[in-house]
């Protein structure tokens, strides 16, 4: 007898997934391996920044009440008494109408409160001394970088799970983190399934096709931050299948397969699950391409079966794969952020499921705008190429027009 399968709605598959989620444990590594990578522990200022009063500009460092008759036709001169660069701090405290040269960077003597620019001052020699005069005044404060304006101690920067950018990296640096703390890369095995599946390497023959569902799934895999570990390609023999996934299953995080989870008679994935005893738990989603996807449990393990059509398997993987590795990663916000987008051009086809359209999603003077990438059919292959968003089209529709409000799922990480 044809089995017959119940589908479950699109969020109410994301959810039971998502109730087996993880954590990554932590490992630590050098700055210069972070970027890219999730933060393990958030980054909390030691001291504030800068970590000292100093000057944005080079010039001179003066009291500021010294200043306060200097006018275009009285300047005020004041006595040059050393020169500090950055790095360098003044020998002693400023005395009144003595100025300091100063560079960028470099702290602000004692005792001086503003900084003049270059620019605005006039230098001379007097018996073998250097003056300098301005012909305005400076208010204390004046064109000082203080200390703890850009960070106060303590603060805390940037959270756990976070992903570490080259700004993130800047910070670190600037805390002294020279190492740090992130958490482990998911290891994600992925199997395709399929007689008909060629190596990337092979020449074609009759009735057969190259596998391109097991180099997309690790490229998107590694794209979200996980560690592809690509097992190879398993012919559609049960007794062959349920040994290569049964041992793969102790030496992976997560395990994916593509393929063989339909009802045909060589579809082995169902047998499979049942056979280890996994807790599948949904096989039919109400949603197209996709709709064969099966997540299915052991031991708190979650086993992906993917569909063996490109389409359905890449959008397979960004519903229900990348939050999962994303929670693994500690990221507050696992899922596929979530915009606005005019279509571009008419959807006619009528939706009894949800409809996941893969797009190319462009922003213009008015707005995100979607339109539809190449042939919208499960068992393509171009169109993922030109796919950046998936547009969700909800069901029991009779189509969508041009100029219409939809939602869009940027498969692009925006994180
Ligand atoms: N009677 C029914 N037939 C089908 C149903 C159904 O509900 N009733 N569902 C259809 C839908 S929808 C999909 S999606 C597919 C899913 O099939 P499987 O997940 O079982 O995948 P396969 O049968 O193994 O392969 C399907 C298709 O994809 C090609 N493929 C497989 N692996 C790869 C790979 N690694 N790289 C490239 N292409 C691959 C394969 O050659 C097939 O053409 O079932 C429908 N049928
Ligand atoms: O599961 Mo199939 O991809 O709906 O087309
Ligand atoms: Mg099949």
């Amino acid at each position: 007898m044809v089995e017959r399968r119940t589908p479950v709605k699109v969020e109410e598959a994301v959810h039971k997934v998502m109730e087996y989620m993880k954590h990554g444990e932590v490992e630590e590594v050098l700055l210069k391996e972070a970027c890219g990578r999730y933060l393990g522990e958030s980054i909390i200022a030691t001291h504030p920044v800068p970590p000292f009063d100093r000057s944005p500009y080079d010039g001179f460092a003066i009291r500021a009440e010294d200043s306060k008759y200097a006018t275009r036709e009285n300047p005020v001169s004041f006595k040059v008494v050393e020169t500090i660069g950055a790095g360098k701090v003044a020998s002693a405290p400023l005395q009144p109408f003595h100025a300091v040269r100063i560079m960028t960077g470099a702290q602000m003597p004692e005792g001086a409160d503003a900084v003049v620019m270059l620019e605005l001052t006039h230098s001379y020699v007097k018996e073998q001394q250097t003056f300098m005069s301005i012909k305005r005044s400076f208010s204390a404060g004046d064109n000082i970088s203080f200390k703890g304006e850009d960070v106060q101690r303590g603060e805390v920067l940037v959270e756990k799970g976070t992903k570490i950018n080259p700004g993130t990296v800047a910070l670190l640096a600037t805390f002294g983190y020279s190492r740090l703390q992130v958490v482990q890369k998911p290891r994600i095995g992925v199997f395709a399934t399929g007689t008909e599946l060629l190596s990337v390497d092979q020449e074609l023959e009759p009735g057969k096709i190259r596998n391109s569902n097991a180099p997309m799934v690790c490229a998107q895999i590694e794209q979200s931050g996980g560690i592809a570990i690509d097992l190879g390609i398993l012919e559609d023999d049960f007794e062959k299948c349920y040994g290569a996934v049964e041992e793969a299953i102790n030496s992976v995080d997560f395990l994916i397969t593509t393929g063989g989870v339909s009802v045909g008679d060589f579809d082995y994935l169902p047998a499979i699950y049942e056979k280890i005893g996994a807790n599948v738990l949904f096989n039919k989603v109400g949603m197209r391409p996709g709709s064969v996807t099966t997540v299915a449990e052991l031991d708190g393990k979650l086993l992906f079966g993917l569909s063996g059509n490109p389409s359905a398997c890449y959008v397979g993987f960004e519903l229900f794969t990348y939050p999962i590795i994303k929670s693994f990663l500690h990221s507050k916000n696992p899922h596929h952020s979530v915009v606005k987008a005019t279509l571009g051009s008419d959807f006619l086809k009528a939706n009894p499921f949800t409809r996941f359209v893969r797009t190319s999603i462009e922003y213009t003077k008015e707005g995100f705008v979607v339109n539809p990438a190449r042939l919208d059919k499960s068992n393509v292959v171009s169109s993922l190429a030109f796919t950046n968003g998936l547009t969700i089209l909800p069901g029991g529709t009779k189509g969508f027009q041009k100029g219409q409000k939809v939602d869009v799922l940027l498969t692009k990480d925006m994180n």
